[in-house]
């Protein structure tokens, strides 16, 4: 199990992670989503051991990372750009890992190759980026690793291959138990598969429940006002505007939502409709700042 422990660190004199927890049981994917430059990559980096935290732990199974690098044969972390692949083949590439992570599974890369049709013996730099892609990530699952870092994995890559990858993501956690953290910016890929998502803001994390992008804390409402006046809605304090289009409000509702459903019916709208939340809301609502609904 990952279990991170109050990280924090500083980076030219800016806080880009201030104290950090969560754990990560196996058999799980956590998604990791925040704004540009908000420490996502810095976390994954100090979570594997390439950056040292300024104060806090990361330990895998009860052992801090940092002071015990054997554990790295466990771990992998998988950067965005992989053009440091190029100049290899796959089978090169998977003769470099096998030196490296000495439980790596040859015939599981083979299968998988060829599951997905991937040349073993071609320049990865002529490879498309979707096929980059899965070869990084197939390569990551044959280490056996038990716990697998992943940054933008399917950035740039097009929706048929994308379903690939993360079914097959899916697949390989079921199977093997392994945890899985994927940074990205796609939020509706994170609400098929996360289990847990962490969001950043401020060099600060704050876990929350994946199950299709639903946070019980959290409600969506659409309302259509008779007219402009919708001052009473603004003034409740657990109403919170996500978007407005002339007098079409979508709303997210915090806690007490039977409450705050009755003093809208109150205001008499002329429609009032429940809608599933998606990750999507909640990142613009905690992350997007103050002005960020349409007017
Ligand atoms: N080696 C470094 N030197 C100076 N600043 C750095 C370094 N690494 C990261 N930073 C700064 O730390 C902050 C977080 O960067 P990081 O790459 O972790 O963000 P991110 O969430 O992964 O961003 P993105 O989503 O754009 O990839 C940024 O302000 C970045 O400029």
């Amino acid at each position: 199990m990952l279990n991170v422990k109050h990280i924090s660190k500083v980076i030219d004199g800016r806080s880009v992670l201030e104290d950090v927890s969560f754990y990560m049981n196996p058999g799980s994917i956590t998604g990791l989503v925040g704004r540009n430059g908000a420490g996502k990559t810095t976390l994954l980096r100090t979570l594997i051991g390439i950056l040292d935290p300024d104060s806090g732990v990361v330990e895998w199974d009860g052992k801090s990372v940092h002071h015990h690098p054997e554990l790295k044969q466990d771990m992998i972390y998988v950067p965005d750009s992989t053009e440091a692949f190029n100049g290899f083949t796959p089978m090169e590439l998977a003769d470099l890992f096998q030196s490296i992570y000495k439980k790596f599974d040859r015939m599981h890369f083979l299968e998988l190759m060829d599951r997905f049709q991937l040349p073993l013996r071609k320049k990865i730099r002529h490879f498309s980026k979707g096929m980059k892609a899965l070869v990084i990530i197939i390569m990551a699952f044959s280490t056996k690793a038990s716990c697998i870092l992943l940054d933008e994995p399917t950035n740039g890559i097009d929706a048929v291959i994308k379903k690939q990858v993360l079914s097959y993501l899916v697949e390989e956690v079921a199977e093997s138990g392994v945890s899985v953290i994927i940074s990205t910016h796609h939020l509706e890929e994170l609400e098929r598969v996360a289990d847990t998502i962490l969001m950043f803001k401020e060099a600060r994390v704050e876990a929350m429940p994946g199950h299709d992008g639903e946070d019980n804390r959290y409600h969506k409402m659409q309302v259509v006002f008779k007219d402009d006046d919708a001052e009473g809605l603004l003034s409740l304090p657990t109403v919170h505007v996500l978007s407005r289009v002339g007098r079409v409000y979508t709303l997210l509702i915090e806690d007490e939502t039977e409450e705050t459903v009755l003093q809208l019916e109150q205001l008499k709208p002329l429609v009032l409709d429940r809608l599933p939340v998606r990750l999507e809301d909640l990142f613009m609502f905690k992350l997007g700042g103050e002005h960020s609904h349409v007017e």
